[in-house]
């Protein structure tokens, strides 16, 4: 097992905490030196207002005031009164410099830390995203992954950080706390007067701003939403003259954002403005009260251990340092729930039970031509809704086969069994007599190439989406697919050709030439079975004669699965499956099927009927005998030329 399956083994019988922290104690020497620069930044913050105490209760004086603390900064100062200046000078400098290097650091080990782990959490999510079949994606927006993945992800270490900044804020109040009593009890009480307000207000605000955050961060995510959706129907906006409506409906969008975004901003100014205000009346009463403390135990009546300027100046410096952990604490429930149900959305897919998986005795099946078949196969996509009802049937190694039939009755349905995209629910698919369940999956998909129907592409170069499926294939492989597909004319007038970059989906090219993409990258594998799911449905006449002609040729050297509904392109095929409401109503070839009279033949009685209506009415039987004639030579020599090796 290797470490990111052990951890997702593990995963599900550990808390959030525990999964979250598994993610970053790879990095633990990491981990301890933070811990070690916290204890640094926290000490260097409780010494810093030492140096000038010291000075005004220890040095400015000719007696020294101070407690036991400013034994130890007196031990190591010199016997002068200007040597002791320097030195503390030096001190209080030396302080800032480490409180500052430590918090750069510190800052930066944070950075590593997220980062790292968060990309640990993310390789995980990914992977389990590709793994997961496709019932799981077609069941959820596509917009959730993608939340999961960018923003989700970070969670994890949402939850260390918070853990870390709580610890490490209970142990400055703790310190700090014990140093003030240590000094005067009943001033500690005053300044800790203004607590429950400093509580009160981080939580007030920090629930606020919170909330007024995710709503502004939802409206946005609605307004990009908005803009997207708005920009993609353009041309369906132009061509029904609803621009008015559309500019109507984007003035709200973006109106409602504003109203938001203002909420926001006033709670964010509220806060510092709240902030300020308890400080000011916290430092007040510690001046006044403290004030008087000092002025009773230093002139009314003096004592050895009372209060002192210096002791004052600490007591004014930890009360503006009371804030930050008083709100860590206070802020502590509200964001560790926030980054929890983050983490909880991350370990919620990473859990997700694997529906299409190797088993563990999975045998491995090494591509090459093989017998498929389909053993009384059925299958639904949900239990009450049946898609395919006991399909039977064997498709010999290289034979060219076609599924025919209505829109609707399960033919591609049918070619996802075949790659494992989903399992039968009763039956098998069987190669060479193997349940393919039973096989590796990916030496099963290695059998494979497949043209969908969506004809994806891809926002790279035209070679690269041709060689997609086989990486290793030569430049001259890629071009005679392409020319195979009948994609050549085309790429040749892309203005870099095979170097040009399509866009995304590709939105540059025509619907036919993205299928002539699509075909040439199944075309440029070296699977054993070639699946076309409509692979001709926007290709122009010529094309599609172009590419039947090339898949018969292909015949004997691979196993042709073809779906269509236009049944020109089956004419020649070893077999042809009939189907109707999810069942093989019809097997045998073309002529076999139009002896029977059945629906098969009905079906083409139909097709025929309107293509000679339509070459009447065009008259142009003729023209294209000719040109017919002139593709096959030149596609012979092409289809000679690349598959003499495969
Ligand atoms: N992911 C899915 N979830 C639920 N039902 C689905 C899903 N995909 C397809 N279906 C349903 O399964 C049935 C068969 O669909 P399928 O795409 O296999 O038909 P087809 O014969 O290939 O149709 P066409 O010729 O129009 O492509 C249809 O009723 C369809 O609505």
């Amino acid at each position: 097992m290797n470490p990111t399956d052990e951890r997702l083994h593990a995963g599900a019988k550990r808390t959030v905490y525990e999964r979250a922290f598994s993610y970053f104690s790879p990095n633990w020497p990491w981990i301890a030196t933070l811990v070690f620069l916290i204890g640094v930044s926290v000490g260097v913050g409780l010494l810093e207002a030492w140096p000038l105490a010291v000075l005004v209760d220890s040095v400015l004086t000719t007696e020294p005031k101070g407690g036991w603390l400013h034994g130890y900064f007196l031990a190591v100062l010199p016997e002068d009164k200007p040597g002791q200046i320097v030195g503390l000078v030096i001190i209080g400098l030396s302080l800032q410099i480490i409180g500052y290097s430590a918090w750069m650091v510190r800052m930066m080990i944070n950075f590593y830390l997220n980062y790292w782990g968060t990309t640990r959490v993310r390789a995980d999510l990914f992977g389990k995203l590709q793994r997961l079949d496709l019932g799981y994606h077609q069941s959820r927006p596509l917009g959730d992954s993608i939340y999961r993945l960018t923003t989700d992800a970070f969670g994890p270490w949402g939850v260390v950080d918070i853990m870390i900044g709580t610890s490490v804020a209970a142990v400055t109040l703790t310190v700090m706390t014990a140093i003030l009593l240590s000094r005067s009890a009943p001033l500690t009480f005053a300044a800790y007067a203004v607590a429950p307000l400093i509580l009160w207000s981080n939580w007030r605000f920090g629930m606020r701003i919170h909330q007024r955050a995710l709503e502004s961060k939802q409206i946005d995510a609605d307004l990009t939403a908005h803009i997207q959706q708005a920009m993609s129907r353009v041309p369906l906006s132009q061509a029904f003259r609803r621009e008015p409506f559309e500019f109507r409906r984007f003035e709200d969008a973006v109106a409602r954002s504003v109203k938001a975004l203002l909420r926001l901003n006033w709670q964010e100014q509220l806060y510092p403005l709240a902030r300020d205000i308890i400080l000011s009346i916290g430092g007040a009463i510690i001046l006044g009260y403290g004030g008087w403390l000092v002025y009773h135990d230093q002139f009314l009546a003096p004592t050895p251990d009372g209060m002192t300027v210096g002791a004052l100046i600490i007591f004014m410096d930890y009360l503006r340092k009371l804030w930050d952990p008083l709100k860590w604490l206070a802020e502590f429930f509200s964001k560790i729930r926030t980054f929890e149900a983050a983490a909880r959305r991350v370990f919620f897919v990473l859990d997700e039970p694997e529906a299409i998986k190797d088993r563990p005795d999975a045998q491995p099946l090494p591509p090459r031509p093989r017998r498929l078949s389909f053993d009384h196969v059925s299958f639904a996509y949900r239990r009450d809704c049946p898609v395919l009802s006991d399909i039977t049937a064997t498709v010999a190694p290289g034979e060219m086969v076609a599924f025919v039939g209505p829109s609707g009755v399960g033919k591609s349905s049918l070619l996802k069994l075949m790659l494992r995209f989903h399992d039968p629910s009763r039956g098998a698919v069987r190669l060479d007599g193997l349940d393919i369940r039973r096989a590796r999956l990916v030496d099963l998909r290695a059998h494979f190439a497949f043209v969908t129907q969506d004809n994806l592409v891809l926002p790279t170069s035209v070679a690269e989406n041709i060689a997609y499926g086989r990486p290793s294939a030569s430049n001259a492989d890629i071009e005679d697919a392409a020319a195979l597909a009948g994609a050549t004319e085309f790429i040749d007038a892309l203005p870099e050709g095979y170097d040009t970059v399509l866009s995304e989906g590709g939105a540059n090219l025509s619907g036919g030439q993205r299928q002539r993409l699509a075909i040439a990258r199944a075309l440029v594998s070296q699977a054993p079975f070639l699946v076309l799911d409509e692979p001709t449905s926007a290709l122009d006449p010529e094309n599609e004669l172009r590419l039947i002609d090339t898949l018969h040729r292909l015949k004997r050297r691979r196993t042709v699965l073809l779906v269509t509904h236009r049944l020109d392109s089956v004419v020649d095929c070893d077999q042809v499956f009939a189907m109707h409401a999810g069942r093989i109503v019809e097997t045998g070839t073309h002529a076999q099927l139009l002896a029977q009279g059945g629906a098969y033949a009905r079906l083409w009685r139909r097709q025929t009927d309107d293509k000679a209506a339509r070459r009447a009415k065009r008259g142009a039987g003729a023209g294209r005998k000719g040109r017919d004639a002139k593709v096959a030579t030149a596609e012979q020599e092409v289809a000679a030329k690349v598959y003499r090796t495969s």
